[in-house]
């Protein structure tokens, strides 16, 4: 069980792609941000290849597969679309995503349990092409537990209901949530990384939760990059997170 204090970020470039797409443009270029980011201190790359591809292109993925000097994260839906341009790319982690056409962004966890059979076999499959499968769940110990027997080494807990929490009494639920998860998923023996929703004001309560492993973030990133710059919107929520974990 890892109960390391050091905690990586995986930077999501996901919303550079959608100023882009926004005006069809060559700009701006979220493999030029990936750089800057890793430059900044990133850990490694986040990508979200939407069906849709409403922000990340797959000429996207096939030059950053090529550039990055950390490692890709793929978010990717379980699809054979998806599945067949992920042994093309072979990155070196891969987050299975669950993802609907209309939501405008990632709404709740994959439902693992309700579909052991398939996630097993994309696992299976995923596997071998040498990358690190995480699933992105609820920190829900049913979906926890099925992850761990669909024999994915990795989870990624859903923050999103935290982050839209309004009252304190909501906040300090779903972060508790999102601990307990934590704490379910490393006795499982699961690596256990999160993210959804964190911003520069409520991600040092998360970061301080003893043993995840990685946070990803990005949409605020990038927000906050328009008006400090790509590489210090990344150090300073690097300098937060490494702050909050700290014994
Ligand atoms: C799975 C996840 O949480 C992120 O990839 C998020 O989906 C970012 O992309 P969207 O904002 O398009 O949902
Ligand atoms: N998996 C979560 C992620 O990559 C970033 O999500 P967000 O910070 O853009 O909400």
């Amino acid at each position: 069980m890892s109960t390391s204090n050091r905690i990586l970020l995986g930077v999501n470039i996901d919303h550079v792609a959608t100023l882009r797409q926004a005006r069809g443009t060559r700009y701006p270029d979220p493999v030029k941000a990936a750089l800057d980011a890793e430059e900044a201190g990133a850990d490694g790359i986040t990508v979200h290849l939407r069906e849709d591809r409403r922000h990340i292109q797959e000429r996207d993925v096939l030059l950053l597969k090529d550039v990055l000097q950390t490692r890709m994260n793929f978010e990717m839906g379980v699809t054979e679309e998806m599945m067949a341009f992920a042994e093309l790319i072979r990155p070196a982690h891969i987050c299975l995503v669950p993802e609907t056409r209309q939501e405008l962004t990632t709404e709740g966890g994959l439902d693992v349990a309700g579909q052991e059979a398939r996630i097993s076999l994309a696992v299976e499959r995923l596997s071998k092409i040498g990358a690190e499968v995480s699933l992105f769940i609820d920190a829900d110990e049913r979906q926890i537990e099925a992850s761990k027997r669909v024999g994915a080494p990795a989870i990624e807990l859903h923050t999103g209901r935290y982050a839209d929490a309004e009252t304190p009494t909501d906040v300090a639920d779903e972060l508790q949530r999102v601990a307990d998860g934590v704490a379910f998923g490393l006795a499982q023996g699961l690596i256990v990384n999160a993210g959804h929703g964190l911003h520069y004001h409520n991600v040092e309560a998360v970061a301080a939760i003893k043993g995840i492993n990685e946070l990803n973030i990005g949409h605020a990133l990038v927000a906050h990059a328009l008006f400090v710059g790509f590489k210090s919107a990344v150090s300073e929520m690097k300098a937060l997170i490494l702050a909050a974990a700290k014994p």
